[in-house]
């Protein structure tokens, strides 16, 4: 079970709140002038280095926010999150994503299962798998091998595969092309089909489930497709594989048990691409990369928990967090990698941390009286750069942000790679120094321009400065490193969880909205209105009817 600590009532809560008003007007510059700061607040994880020296907060904040940490009793919660009690309450689960990628004989027995015999029993149908595949062992209905992999899934069973097999595009080693079909929009499913060769192209369900509407009508047209396009109802099993906890649900679509992938309920959508989730990646970038990817996310979750709070790199990400969502006021965090293979990555973790802490219900069941999670968003650098950060650097917002950056590029193209990164220092730079209203007076002079011009600009050209940022830089993108960055965004969001008193690992707000799409879609086509709807609905429906005659 884990802690239930309402955090305003601790006493470091209310510290924090009056370090909150004595900080609000400070510089973040002035800090430096205090101690060693850039040494002090940085960490080190192998290849990876996090510079969280450019916030708004001193060493009496760090330490008020650790001891936050402590009296919502985090190292209990850790300690019940890998051993596998249920903390998952409200659905009565175990959460156990790090034993999906704990080496092979690293004995876990969780209601009387060797959880790490299970995993690795189905990592190795995997690899056998991918082999068979690449080796040509598995063929299409008309003896072609398979060149095209066609992920059909949605949310979790989508995001993290897309994110990952796009991050580790240069590992694209077995000559498999993966495409990934999430949306109930007939058009997505449309274009995939149209680049792909039946005879060569392997679907993969991947629904947790196997009940959701978008994957399993999907699921249904490719194979609809498929026999539309030369099968016979027996070379089915050779183009459709699932991977799923539901082994009836699988079976009742018509995929045989043998080309069932099975991971469990005690791994949560959004934490699932290290399960048979990853399959796809795995198909692309083969077995040993794979193996190293999860040997990255294993590193990490050894590093959060083992590692004491002040080192701890996840922890201290959330504390900061914590910092500007609950004392500063901020409502939305950005992630923006510089690298446009991580272009999903933003993505990604918008959903494990909007699903994970978009709560307002405590461990109690009491409805909270302070802010849980942020909205997360973000777009790679340097793109950003050139459609919202104007907000970031200007704006009324206060939005901290992670820069992520790596030191070597795999296509360094000449100077691309050196410009893009003069472009993330100087941004995390811009954003905590500013431009002052002497400096810009100063320039706009040096330009010859009348003084009357340079009064009536000055005040559209300063930058107020003190805009928080955390630096990310990472030696090189790898599967491994890819893993670490993955595995401390994941153990961030269950810190927070912790210390918000919400129940990180359920996502009941998403049940609504799909039930009452289903009851919509009987009515859809009809003339007369079940009148069950407010008036807005109604009259929408009657003009979507209309409009479809
Ligand atoms: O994997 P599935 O059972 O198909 O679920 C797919 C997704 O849909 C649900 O509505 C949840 O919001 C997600 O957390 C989940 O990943």
């Amino acid at each position: 079970m884990l802690p239930k600590v309402n955090p305003t009532l601790t006493s470091s809560w209310k510290k924090l709140q009056q370090k909150s008003e004595e900080l609000r007007n400070q510089s973040i510059v002035d800090h430096f002038e205090h101690g060693d700061r850039v040494q002090d607040y940085s960490l080190s994880f192998q290849n990876l280095y996090l510079d969280f020296s450019k916030n708004l907060l001193d060493d009496e904040t760090i330490t008020l926010l650790q001891d936050l940490a402590r009296e919502c009793k985090l190292d209990d919660a850790k300690e019940a999150f890998f051993t596998g009690e249920h903390i998952n309450e409200t659905e009565d689960r175990s959460v156990l994503h790090p034993a999906l990628r704990s080496p092979r004989g690293e004995k876990l027995i969780v209601d009387g299962e060797d959880v790490n015999k299970a995993v690795w029993t189905v990592l190795d149908r995997m690899a056998a798998f991918v082999n068979d595949l690449t080796e040509g062992e598995w063929r299409g209905f008309d003896g072609e091998r398979i060149s095209d992999v066609v992920n059909i899934g949605i949310g979790g069973s989508d995001l993290g595969s897309v994110m990952v097999y796009e991050a580790l595009t240069p590992y694209h080693s077995t000559g498999i092309t993966c495409h990934f079909v999430s949306n109930i929009d007939g058009n997505q499913l449309h274009e995939v089909l149209q680049k792909v060769n039946p005879g060569r192209t392997l679907f993969v369900v991947s629904s947790k489930s196997f009940s959701t509407i978008e994957t399993m009508t999907n699921a249904r047209s490719a194979r609809k497709w498929l026999l539309e396009h030369g099968a016979q109802k027996s070379d089915v099993a050779k183009h459709f594989v699932a991977v799923s906890t539901n082994e009836e649900r699988v079976t009742e679509f018509g995929i045989d048990r043998k080309n069932m992938f099975e991971f469990w309920d005690w791994v949560g959508g959004r934490y699932s691409v290290s399960s048979a989730i990853g399959l796809p990646v795995m198909c692309a970038i083969g077995v040993n990369h794979f193996h190293e990817f999860l040997e990255g996310l294993h590193e990490m979750d050894e590093h959060f928990r083992r590692t004491p709070l002040a080192d701890n790199i996840p922890v201290t990400l959330a504390l900061i967090g914590i910092w500007y969502n609950n004392f500063m006021g901020a409502e939305t965090e950005a992630i923006i990698p510089y690298y446009q293979y991580m272009h999903r990555f933003p993505a990604y973790f918008q959903q494990g941390n909007m699903e994970s802490n978009g709560k307002s219900v405590d461990r109690t069941g009491a409805p909270v009286d302070y802010e849980t999670g942020p909205i997360i968003w973000g777009e790679p650098g340097t793109n950003g750069q050139h459609a919202f950060f104007q907000l970031i650097h200007q704006g009324t917002k206060l939005i901290p942000c992670d820069f992520i950056g790596f030191a070597q590029s795999h296509h360094d193209a000449g100077d691309h790679h050196q410009i893009l990164m003069a472009n993330f220092f100087a941004q995390t730079e811009a954003l905590m120094v500013g431009k002052s209203h002497e400096e810009v007076l100063n320039d706009l002079r040096k330009q010859g321009m009348s003084e009357e011009q340079v009064q009536f600009l000055a005040p559209y050209k300063e930058f107020s400065g003190d805009r928080p940022t955390n630096t990310i830089l990472v030696k090189k993108l790898t599967p491994k490193s890819l893993g670490w960055l993955v595995a401390m965004y994941e153990h961030k969001i269950f810190t927070q969880g912790v210390i918000w008193n919400i129940f990180s690992f359920d996502q009941w707000g998403v049940e609504l909205g799909k039930k009452l799409a289903n009851n919509i879609l009987s009515e859809l086509g009809q003339d007369q209105s079940s009148g069950k709807h407010d008036p807005s609905t109604t009259n929408l429906l009657k003009k979507f009817n209309e409009w479809r005659s």
